[in-house]
C-alpha cells in the first residue's frame, strides 16, 4: 500500500486518487511510455502536457483502461488496480471526457446524460424510459456543475461547443466518479466558452474530484492547474507546482526537456 507519497517541493500528503507507477507501454518498436510515474490527487487539477507524440494519450489510455501497461502498475488511493477495459476503470471511478465527446446529436440533454444508464420500468412497459425522473436528474446535474443550458429538452446537435462540452463533463462526473480525465476540453471553443469550461474544470476539483487535464494551451493550463507534469518522448521529465512555475518555463520544458534555470 502506498500511504504517503513525496510531493514536489518535499511536502508529503495522502495517497493520490490515481497513480501510475513506472509505467512502460510499447507499440511494436515504439516505446510510447518509458518507466513513467504520474499521479493526481483529489481536489486538484493536474495537467499533463507535452508535444505531439510525447505519450499523453497513451498515458490517459492506460489510466482509463483502454491500454494495459507492459510494465509498472496503477494504484487508486494507495491500492493496486488492474483494468481489463474501460468499463473496469469506470466502475473503479475513473471517467474520461474524450475530445470527440461521443454525444448523440439527435437526442436531448437528459437522454445524453443517461446514455447507457437509462432509467426504465414503470407500470406499462418494462423498457419504457422514465423520462420525468431522467429530466429532473439532468436538470439537477446541469445546475450542480454550473453548466449554462437554456433548455435541457433541446437536441444537443443544435447546441454550442461549450454547452456540448458541459454535457459531456456532467455525464462523466455525475455518477460518483473520483477521477476525471479530460482530453483537450477547450480545443474547439471560442474565448468566452473556453472561460466557462475552465470554470467548470476548476469547480470539479474544488468539489473534491481529481481532475487530469490534457492541453496544448499552456496559458489555460496555468490558469486552472495545481500541478503540471511534462512528458517528452515517452519520459516524464518534470512535475511542477503551478504556483512555482510559469508558462514560459513549462514551454521551455516541453520544447527543450529542461527548465529555464538549467
Ligand atoms: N496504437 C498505437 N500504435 C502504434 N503506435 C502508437 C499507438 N498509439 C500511440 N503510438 C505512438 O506512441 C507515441 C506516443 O503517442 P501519443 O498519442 O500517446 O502522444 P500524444 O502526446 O498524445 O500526442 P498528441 O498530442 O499528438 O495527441 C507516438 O510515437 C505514437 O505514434
Amino acid at each position: 500500500m502506498q500511504e504517503l507519497e513525496q510531493r514536489p517541493g518535499g511536502v508529503t500528503g495522502p495517497a493520490p486518487a490515481v497513480l501510475a507507477q513506472g509505467v512502460t507501454k510499447r507499440f511494436g518498436g515504439v516505446v510510447a511510455l518509458d518507466n513513467v510515474t504520474f499521479s493526481a490527487r483529489a481536489g486538484e487539477v493536474t495537467a499533463l502536457v507535452g508535444d505531439n507524440g510525447a505519450g499523453k494519450s497513451t498515458l490517459i489510455r492506460c489510466l482509463s483502461g483502454v491500454h494495459s501497461p507492459d510494465e509498472g502498475g496503477l494504484f487508486m488511493n494507495g491500492a493496486p488496480v488492474t483494468f481489463s477495459g474501460p468499463n473496469d476503470a469506470r466502475l473503479a471511478g475513473i471517467e474520461t471526457v474524450h475530445q470527440n465527446l461521443a454525444l448523440a446529436d439527435n437526442l436531448d440533454v437528459a437522454a445524453n446524460l443517461f446514455l447507457g444508464r437509462e432509467l426504465s420500468g414503470g407500470p406499462r412497459s418494462l423498457f419504457r424510459l422514465r423520462k420525468k425522473p431522467m429530466e429532473a436528474k439532468a436538470a439537477e446535474l446541469i445546475d450542480e456543475y454550473g453548466i449554462r443550458m437554456p433548455n435541457i429538452k433541446a437536441k444537443v446537435g443544435a447546441m454550442s461547443g461549450g454547452q456540448r462540452q458541459g454535457i459531456a463533463i456532467a455525464r462523466a462526473v455525475g455518477w460518483g466518479s473520483e477521477v476525471v480525465l479530460m482530453d483537450e476540453p477547450t480545443a474547439a471553443l471560442g474565448v468566452k466558452e473556453t472561460g466557462r469550461v475552465l470554470e467548470v474544470v476548476r469547480s470539479l476539483a474544488d468539489r473534491g474530484l481529481a481532475v487530469v487535464l490534457i492541453s496544448h494551451n499552456i496559458e489555460q493550463v496555468m490558469q486552472v492547474s495545481d500541478f503540471v507534469w511534462v512528458l517528452r518522448g515517452g519520459h516524464m521529465i518534470a512535475d511542477l507546482r503551478a504556483e512555482n512555475t510559469n508558462t514560459q518555463e513549462v514551454v521551455h520544458y516541453i520544447t527543450t526537456g529542461v527548465g529555464l534555470g538549467a
